[in-house]
């Protein structure tokens, strides 16, 4: 059956449908990686995204029950070149075909996928929708260019709940804006306890638990749609350790006084080289973001900058003068992607035992 993609700017692409027969809308952005598709379309940062994946041939490895960034998938559709109709891999359970059905994701497979993605470049992002051929292409443009992007996304994807994952080490406390998997996998492996508390909780609930550091969490949308956020993170600076992970590292600016701006089309994918200002080491990592801390708003914050993109010089970490707080745009638990930027985790331990050393309080081995 084919089906179409409208763009708000009147363009059309018409390929073959997969997945869910469903209609939905999104911001129409691309990834680069050539792998890790499961990964991306579990991540909640895609929140109401649809993602066009640059790579031509995916799926080919399908999609098994433990790569999961999170367990509904937020992510309002995806495009590819080629959709691999017989996956194979041991691990594999389901065809891409059959798991976005599953989970009511529209696809749309055979477009120029190449031509989509100079247009993004070219144009900056664009909000598009997943058609049925007799859609009037006119009115969903028209339709698409009058409605703003969503606001509410960290709402939609952070924990109703608080939960705990057990350990035998230091106390984290994890805000979930939208967590990936894969930051919580990382923390427990260290050994900690690791308790996920919802965006919604302010520094008084947070603090009540006693955590030895805290972790912001990645999540979906512009960091400027969560000022209640903002000001818990204001009012936890210097009563723990923090560290701030993509969207954890924009509220972390913005409690520091410093802004956020929305990038043309953002970086995406699984091989962004960031510089550390501090050693000059660099590391390929993996990123998904729309929005970027502002450098011309750095002056007069406590910020200092400790990493970059290599490519585009975007501001990749920072650092708070006074209190033990930091922060990266990048994904140091890659997921998918290389794994240079895991030793973060590392210095966020040695965060975590100077604040235990500085307290009196229990250190633990
Ligand atoms: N992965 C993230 O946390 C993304 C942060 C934010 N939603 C952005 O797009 O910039």
């Amino acid at each position: 059956m084919k089906r179409q993609l409208i763009l708000e700017n009147g363009q059309t692409f018409v390929g073959e449908a997969i997945g869910s027969d469903t209609e939905r809308a999104g911001e129409v952005v691309f990834n680069t990686g050539m792998t890790g598709y499961q990964e991306i379309l579990s991540d909640p940062s895609y929140c109401g995204q649809i993602v066009t994946l640059t790579y031509p041939l995916i799926g080919n490895y399908g999609i098994n029950r433990d790569d999961f960034e999170s367990i509904k998938p937020a992510i309002h559709g995806l495009i590819v070149r080629e959709a691999a109709e017989y996956p194979s891999h041991f691990r594999s359970q389901f065809s891409l075909h059959e798991w976005l059905k599953k989970e009511d994701i529209p696809g749309l497979e055979g477009i120029d996928t190449r031509k989509l993605t100079r247009m993004i470049r070219e144009h900056g992002t664009l909000k598009g929708r997943l058609c049925s051929m007799d859609a009037n292409v006119h009115e969903v443009a028209e339709e698409l260019k009058e409605t703003p992007l969503p606001v509410d996304q960290v709402s939609r994807v952070s924990t109703k709940n608080q939960y705990i994952n057990p350990g035998v080490k230091e106390r984290i406390v994890l805000v979930d804006y939208g967590v990936k998997k894969g930051i919580v996998k990382d923390l427990v492996s260290e050994g900690y306890e690791v308790v996920v508390v919802p965006y919604s909780w302010d520094a008084d609930n947070i603090l009540a638990l006693q955590p030895d550091g805290i972790v912001l969490s990645n999540g979906p949308g512009n960091p400027a749609d969560v000022p209640e956020a903002v000001e818990t993170v204001k009012n936890l600076l210097g009563r723990a350790p923090l560290f701030g992970i993509c969207l954890g590292h924009q509220l972390l600016a913005l409690a520091s006084g410093a802004l956020t701006v929305k990038m043309p089309f953002g970086h995406r994918g699984s091989n962004h080289p960031v510089k550390d200002l501090r050693t000059g080491q660099i590391s390929i990592t993996s990123q998904n973001h729309g929005y970027t801390v502002d450098p011309d708003s750095i002056d007069g914050t406590p910020l200092d900058i400790t990493h970059i993109n290599v490519n585009d010089k975007s501001i990749e970490g920072v650092k708070h003068q006074h209190y033990p707080a930091f922060s990266v745009q990048y994904h140091p638990e890659a997921s998918p992607g290389p794994e240079d930027a895991k030793g973060l985790f590392n210095e966020f331990k040695t965060y975590v035992k100077n604040s235990q050393k500085a307290s009196g309080r229990k250190t633990y081995a």
